[in-house]
């Protein structure tokens, strides 16, 4: 999935929340949620941002995160072995470990052997990555003048690219990657035009994983000026993202400080943390308990694993409900979360769902104050609220936009935005909605993969939620916690309609045999990554 970040926004709060004043950022349309967008951006507003966010942690808070050091973490991991990776995001690959943690609430010191997933942030500068397929001319022309140091991601493997890359060491790099660049030693200046993209950069578009495109990334200033450049002279096919150690730094401590205090049963537990910068690196690495089912995004999507039921579904959906409700509305400080989406949303193994991934997370607004300004729109496209992407403007409201967007990806098994299909059904809610207003038709853009084993009025009772979620005036979306309560209410009125009529085996089983079963199905030899 991509996403965006879009710079250069005002600092001003609008206590009555009346119609915000057009910023640079209102520039961008809804429909190019899908690119990754910047307005020009001035590095004082980006650490204006960084600042702000850091508020929140000069705040003692107590915490009893683990300081891992990096060798146990390695141990835990066999070395962060490709054979324990379990997954990979924008910041770096999961690997599943062991690790032993003591038993001190118990009263002796004995220890125990914990399952966990490691996320280990990537550790060279700057990095840059190709989502979608770029000419390659942008790609390089970007590369070069941003001077791009560290890796450069193609395919599935990473490239080393030597500090301060030139146009010319770029494309003669790439050969070797690729498979099929053509090697040409014309000027550098000359090579954007010379390089035949169906021939060379086909290749290299061909090679992008599906992973990549999925993941989530940063413009970091200033390279946002460059790609924003692309963008208005219309020729943006993708986007080209670039982020910074400083840029996975701070999320790696916003993880650290929100779910190091935070507590909840759909809440991810953060278990521990590395922090060693030595002669390999900068080493950051956070260590979380392990969710034995990984992600919605792999249950929904991933052909191999076994479909979720309609009324796991319905659990998750409430689960994922609570944990939000829970950073919004009880505590004495309010979190808005600005990512939700299905990879975001784990699941244990008994498929109960926590939200984990707190990189982006913001404290709310303070007591009187309608909204935060922020400096910088990040999240991931398809996910995040009109009003937040136009106006930078962040309320609580904007996570609930995102709420009912992973509603229809539990609806229809669809993605927010699915590349690969034609091009009026890529965006999820353009493509449900001539549907969802008309009852006769809804039955159509119900998951097929439930194989027809959902009630149809639950299933349109979750889409009005969904609605209600996705209303245009943030101010009339409800709060989390009604939300609980009605998917609550959905919940019950599903299963005395199963009980009333057998004919779905799968949903009158109740939790813990379906629970069971798909436990059995997913197999972690079997797992492959995307
Ligand atoms: N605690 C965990 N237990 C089991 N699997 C996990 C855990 N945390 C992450 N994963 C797996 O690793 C994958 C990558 O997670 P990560 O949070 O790094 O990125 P992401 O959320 O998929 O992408 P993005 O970079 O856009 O946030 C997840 O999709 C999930 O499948």
């Amino acid at each position: 999935m991509d996403c965006f970040k879009i710079a250069t926004l005002d600092e001003d709060y609008d206590e009555d929340g009346a119609v915000p004043r057009p910023t640079a950022a209102s520039k961008v349309s809804w429909v190019s949620r899908s690119l990754s967008v910047a307005s020009s951006s001035r590095r004082s507003e980006s650490a204006r941002d960084f600042t702000d966010s850091l508020e929140f942690f000069t705040q003692p808070r107590a915490n009893n995160l683990r300081v891992f050091t990096f060798g146990e973490l390695k141990a835990a991991t066999r070395g962060f072995s490709r054979g324990m990776m379990i997954g990979e995001g924008g910041f770096g690959c999961v690997y599943r470990g062991v690790v032993r943690v003591s038993d001190v609430d118990d009263g002796n010191c004995s220890g125990s052997n914990m399952d966990v997933a490691v996320k280990q942030l990537n550790r060279n500068g700057f990095q840059a990555r190709l989502l979608f397929p770029v000419p390659l001319s942008m790609y390089i022309c970007v590369c070069e003048l941003c001077s791009v140091t560290g890796f450069l991601g193609i395919m599935e493997h990473d490239m080393m690219i030597p500090s301060f890359l030139s146009l010319f060491q770029l494309v003669s790099a790439l050969p070797r990657q690729t498979g099929g660049l053509k090697k040409t030693r014309s000027h550098p200046s000359s090579l954007a035009r010379t390089i035949d993209l169906k021939d060379g950069a086909g290749g290299v578009m061909g090679f992008l994983s599906r992973r990549m495109m999925n993941s989530f990334y940063y413009i970091f200033e200033p390279q946002s000026f460059l790609v924003s450049k692309f963008l208005l002279q219309g020729q943006l096919m993708g986007s080209v993202i670039l982020h910074s150690s400083i840029q996975g730094h701070k999320e790696w401590i916003n993880e650290v400080n929100f779910l190091g205090v935070v507590k909840h049963p759909n809440l991810v537990k953060l278990v521990g943390y590395c922090a060693e910068d030595d002669e390999r690196g900068i080493q950051r690495l956070l260590v979380y308990e392990l969710m034995h089912n990984k992600s919605l995004e792999d249950h929904l999507f991933i052909r191999e694993v076994s479909p979720l039921s309609w009324m796991a579904r319905l659990r998750i959906a409430q689960d994922a409900a609570r944990g939000l409700a829970h950073l919004h509305e009880e505590k004495d400080f309010q979190i808005i979360f600005r990512d939700l989406k299905t990879s975001n949303i784990l699941l244990d193994e008994n498929f109960n769902a926590k939200l984990s991934d707190f990189g982006l997370a913001r404290q709310g607004p303070a007591a009187g104050l309608s909204h935060i300004s922020t400096t910088s729109v990040v999240g991931t496209a398809g996910y995040a609220a009109p009003e937040y992407i136009q106006t930078g403007r962040l309320t609580a409201k904007s996570d609930v936009w995102s709420f009912g967007v992973v509603l229809y990806e539990l609806i229809t098994g669809r993605r927010a935005v699915e590349k690969n299909m034609p091009r009026n059904e890529q965006k999820l809610l353009d493509w449900v909605r001539p549907y969802v207003s008309d009852s006769r038709k809804f039955h159509l853009i119900v998951d097929p993969r439930l194989e027809g084993q959902y009630c149809i009025k639950s299933a349109q009772k979750l889409a009005s939620l969904a609605n209600k979620c996705l209303a245009k005036n943030a101010k009339s979306r409800p709060k989390m916690s009604e939300l609980v309560e009605m998917l609550g209410k959905i919940i019950s009125e599903t299963s005395s309609e199963n009980d009333s009529a057998p004919q779905h085996p799968k949903e009158t089983q109740g939790k813990k045999e379906e629970t069971e079963k798909s436990i059995r199905k997913f197999n972690w030899k079997n797992w492959t990554l995307r």
